[in-house]
């Protein structure tokens, strides 16, 4: 029986689970480049794969003094500094949000409905509350427009001063560790007024001109409540096009052999690291900015360890395999979010053999962009309207990694019409390359209009 992650995992009902089912297909973690934020050089070297890049100057990054600032990001124009505040703030909100984790099963009264029946808990008001405090401290509040999935509805009823209060101190505590991730923090704690802002500022409307940056602070709320995949996903759109986009996925390890497959849930899995207290195998942020032809991904940083994480960064790249024999697809564990049995049909009809993986959140994505699955499909119910924040990052970063993500008739995802993914067509399809996109999208059509969906 496969170990299971964190203790907390092993407390509750939900188990999950993951792995390629060939191991034939191990990311090629080609390049190796600093990120940015170097610390006393430090070689540190991982046992399989690669070399961590040490403090040594790369050509191929940028310098401010003597410190790195990123990967030279080719492009049409370098976004190191949004990129580098925006990779810092979702290490930032990925370390706020194990904190919360740890102890959601205590604190009782931390997890809500909303009026879509959906959950929230303190750590998607409070990873809302950071990042948008963040991200007006380095822009200047003028300059920043953020569209985020959470509201101040529910903390300003009349009996949510216990929640609120939460939230408030949630905040304050990783605030003051802002240092640790390369950010500036508040000279004093954020007072209640103060935190609400920072959450009921994200109320951009969007659109088709412009600069705004799109928040999921928790996406696959599911999945961070049952202690499985969760993602804090945030991207910046320009123009109607995302330009950059940062994935932190706690509970999604850097090294393969630290995922196994639990085959009763099919989905992923992280090993109890008790093998090395290193942080490869607690999770990773996954980040890359539009046109650069990269991908990135890099460690969490565990702000309690004295010595912060070198910030290094690993190029990763999708999977090489296009034979549908070989190949994988993911897809959401709700069976309410989208169609499992319409996806069955479309894998027995493409010759998929492989299990599906049911991964809460955009670890999907990441995982089609680090090459541990080919295909993320979802069909969510007819009516249902999918929201940018739920897809920016991933799909930059997917792109990026040289994969493909259109709707279900092979379009591109449209983020220039304010909160929803306007004229999305049936479902959305990632893949690692254009045959089994292609492929895919041939199925898709053949078999959607026998389908009653
Ligand atoms: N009915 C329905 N249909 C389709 N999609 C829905 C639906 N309800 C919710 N959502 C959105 O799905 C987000 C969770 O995505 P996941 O990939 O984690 O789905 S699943 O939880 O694995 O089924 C989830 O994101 P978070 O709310 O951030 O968790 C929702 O935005
Ligand atoms: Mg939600
Ligand atoms: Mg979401
Ligand atoms: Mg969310």
């Amino acid at each position: 029986m496969p170990l299971y992650t964190a203790n907390l995992a092993s407390k509750l009902p939900h188990r999950f689970g993951f792995t390629r089912t060939n191991a034939s297909s191990l990311p090629n973690y080609a390049g190796l480049k600093p990120f940015f934020l170097f610390f006393p050089s430090t070689h540190v070297h991982n046992s399989s794969q690669n070399r961590i890049c040490s403090s040594v100057p790369s050509s191929s990054s940028i310098m401010e003094g003597n410190k790195h600032v990123g990967p030279l990001i080719s492009g049409p124009k370098s976004l190191s500094q949004e990129l580098k505040v925006a990779v810092g703030a979702v290490q930032m909100a990925c370390f706020l949000c194990q904190r919360v984790q740890s102890n959601l099963l205590t604190s009782n009264g931390q997890i809500q409905a909303k009026d879509d029946n959906s959950p929230v808990t303190v750590a998607d008001w409070s990873v809302q509350a950071i990042i948008s405090w963040i991200l007006s401290k380095s822009f200047g509040s003028k300059n920043v427009s953020i569209v985020a999935e959470e509201d101040v509805q529910t903390l300003s009823k009349p009996g949510a001063d216990r929640l609120l209060k939460a939230v408030v101190e949630t905040v304050n505590e990783c605030l003051c560790e802002a240092y640790r991730f390369g950010l500036e923090g508040p000279e004093s704690t954020l007072c209640t007024s103060e935190v609400l802002e920072a959450i009921s500022r994200c109320n951009s409307s969007g659109g088709p001109t412009g600069r705004f940056w799109t928040l999921d602070p928790v996406d696959g709320t599911l999945g961070f409540i049952r202690g499985d995949q969760y993602a804090v996903a945030l991207a910046l759109i320009e123009d109607g096009e995302v330009v950059l986009g940062v994935l932190g996925c706690p509970n999604y390890p850097m090294r393969k052999e630290w995922l196994c497959y639990s085959p009763r849930y099919h989905s992923i899995i992280s090993k109890l690291s008790t093998a090395t207290s290193e942080s490869w195998d607690k999770g990773c942020v996954i980040y890359a900015q539009k046109g650069s032809g990269e991908a990135w991904m890099q460690p969490l940083i565990h702000a309690n360890k004295k010595l912060v994480w070198p910030n290094s960064a690993i190029s990763i790249h999708v999977s090489s395999i296009d034979d549908p024999a070989l190949a994988t697809f993911c897809e959401p564990v709700e069976k309410a979010n989208s169609s499992h049995s319409f996806t069955a049909g479309l894998a027995h009809s493409v010759g998929l053999r492989n299990q599906p993986l049911r991964v809460y959140s955009m670890v999907k994505y990441a995982a089609i962009a680090r090459g541990d699955a080919e295909i993320f499909m979802k069909f969510a119910r007819a009516g249902y309207k999918e929201k940018i924040w739920d897809h920016a990052a991933g799909v930059v970063i997917i792109q990026e990694a040289g994969g493909v993500v259109t709707d279900a008739r092979g379009c591109l995802l449209n983020f220039s019409n304010g909160m929803y993914l306007e004229g999305l067509d049936r479902g959305v399809i990632a893949c690692a390359g254009a045959n089994l996109h292609d492929k895919i999208i041939r199925a898709v059509d053949a078999s959607w209009n026998s389908s009653c969906l």
